[in-house]
């Protein structure tokens, strides 16, 4: 496949059906190669009151169109990407850094995630309730919120896209959305599909440029219903701030700090193998990716053995390399960062098992490499158990007793997703229910599916994504109350 082709033709931002391409553009950089692989428009609120215009006025019609008639356009999406499968998948990783085979996972699982909001769409249900008086009759509609503003980050550009979007117009909503400066492309690629899945001008429209610009555009426009962000807790905060002034709906996906708590009791092998899938899945740079492993003590060797086994053997190179395992960081502050939190551990007496380096060399030249690393020895005050790693380091900690793991675990401003490996069934149900954080994954480390709300508690946000919950946050409730005259 020619990479030229895909590469220079996303140069667009859509607005009411149509590619808008402006006279200033900004650059999007390979992570691996640190080469150009496209431009995207430098676009700031102009643009984004031009998409926002465009989609209070289809608003007025999909809002009513047939649930039957969203699914159809949905359906029609999920076959589209699908068909463009390895095409879109090569944009990811050429843009985004990641594997080609996770790019392939990842729009493969956007698909899964928009078929079944397709079939979602048919069940947005009312409910009668009984009145108070003999004349009194009570209904409860869900209706579609309105236009939403979107904002999303780079570390999974297609499926935060997906599972967005196809809630969004499943209940009759319009959208403008902004993908991060890093991904912009696959986005613009994404909604090129959409539009041609025959969805009317307006109800999907994307802006890409000054992120602050974009963001206040949408935020102080009323006809702008609600904010959908996934992305930093630190930003995250700030659109709160800024949504209070027009009490705006808001869904926020932000950071995690998820633990991993392995008791002595576990399938040892099990959990090595999930955890180096999740912790090093897309570089370490998922947001329910784990941030430390907290081992028993009298398992914490053997454990530490058998994720640097693993660790090792991991494949590191360019993502389109075929049989490579892990990529770059996404840019420099990235990279910065892991080197940094990785230096104060080991100050503070973490042990290096393995990796705790960029990787140099000429083939990795000009891209943000880092060696997959294990760490031994971690204790509490290693910045890198209190922050977001977001990198592929695994810290290992140790710990002797139930309620002191627990404790510690809790202690995270963080409560996006916790794991945990052992074979007690009471142990289980005592952790799940005391952990503090919207997921909890027992004996596997994966979440991410259609019907399932995904989301954070405390600082990693609120609302969910996935699921019929992930439905309703996209609809509002009336309530009417009906009184019978002669
Ligand atoms: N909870 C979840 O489901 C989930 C999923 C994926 C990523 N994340 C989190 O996202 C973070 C990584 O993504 P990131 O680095 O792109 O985050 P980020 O907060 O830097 O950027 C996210 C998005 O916000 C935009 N943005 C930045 N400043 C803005 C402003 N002032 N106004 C409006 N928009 C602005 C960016 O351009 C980007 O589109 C991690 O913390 C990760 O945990 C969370
Ligand atoms: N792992 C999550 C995204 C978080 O970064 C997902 O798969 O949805």
């Amino acid at each position: 496949m020619s990479l030229s082709g895909p590469l220079e033709r996303w140069n667009f931002a859509w607005v009411n059906g149509e590619p808008v391409r402006l006279a200033q553009s900004f650059e999007i950089v390979n992570p691996a190669t640190g080469e150009q692989v496209g431009r995207a428009p430098k676009g700031g609120k102009k643009l984004t009151l031009q998409a926002i215009d465009a989609a209070s006025e289809a608003f007025q019609t999909w809002g009513r169109t047939l649930p039957e008639e969203r699914a159809r356009v949905l359906h029609g999406w999920a076959d589209r990407l699908l068909q463009h499968q390895a095409e879109l998948a090569l944009l990811m990783s050429l843009e985004q850094g990641k594997p080609l085979e996770e790019a392939e996972g990842e729009i493969e699982g956007s698909a899964r995630f928009i078929r079944w909001y397709a079939e979602e769409a048919k069940r947005i249900y009312g409910e009668t309730l009984p009145g108070s008086r003999a004349q009194q009759r009570i209904m409860v509609w869900r209706q579609p919120v309105g236009v939403v503003g979107m904002i999303t980050p780079w570390n999974f550009p297609a499926a935060m896209v997906a599972r967005k979007v196809a809630p969004a117009l499943a209940a009759g909503c319009t959208v403008v959305l902004k993908p991060a400066k890093q991904t912009p492309l696959i986005a613009i690629a994404m909604f090129a599909q959409l539009i041609a899945s025959g969805l009317p001008p307006g109800v999907a429209n994307l802006v890409t440029g000054d992120a602050a610009a974009i963001g206040d555009t949408l935020l102080g426009d009323r006809r702008v219903r609600k904010i959908s962000f996934t992305g930093s807790t630190e930003v995250g905060k700030r659109i709160m701030q800024k949504a209070a002034d027009q009490v705006k709906r808001l869904s926020l996906e932000l950071g995690g700090n998820a633990p991993v708590i392995v008791f002595a009791d576990a399938d040892l092998d099990l959990a090595a193998e999930a955890i180096v899938s999740n912790k090093f899945e897309n570089c370490g740079q998922v947001c329910n990716g784990i941030n430390v492993i907290y081992a028993q003590r009298e398992i914490q060797a053997a454990l530490c053995d058998k994720i640097a086994a693993r660790v090792r053997s991991l494949k590191v190179g360019l993502g389109t390399e075929p049989g490579v395992q892990m990529g770059p960081l996404i840019d420099e502050p990235a990279r910065a960062k892991v080197t940094q939190l990785v230096a104060d551990a080991k100050a503070k007496g973490a042990q290096v098992i393995t990796g705790g380096h960029c990787i140099e060399g000429a083939a990795y030249e000009r891209g943000y490499f880092y060696a997959p690393t294990v760490l031994a020895g971690v204790t509490a005050d290693m910045a890198l158990t209190q922050e977001e790693i977001f990198g592929p380091v695994a810290p290992i900690a140790s710990f002797d007793e139930e309620q002191e793991v627990l404790d510690r675990c809790n202690e995270t401003p963080y409560g996006l997703a916790a794991y945990v490996f052992t074979r007690n069934l009471s142990r289980i149900y005592r952790m799940s229910e005391g952990l503090e954080f919207g997921m909890v994954a027992v004996n596997g480390t994966s979440l991410s599916v259609p019907q399932a709300p995904f989301g954070g508690i405390k600082e990693s946000g609120m609302g969910r994504e996935g699921g019929h919950h992930g439905l309703d946050e996209f609809l509002e409730l009336k309530y009417v109350s009906l009184t019978l005259v002669e």
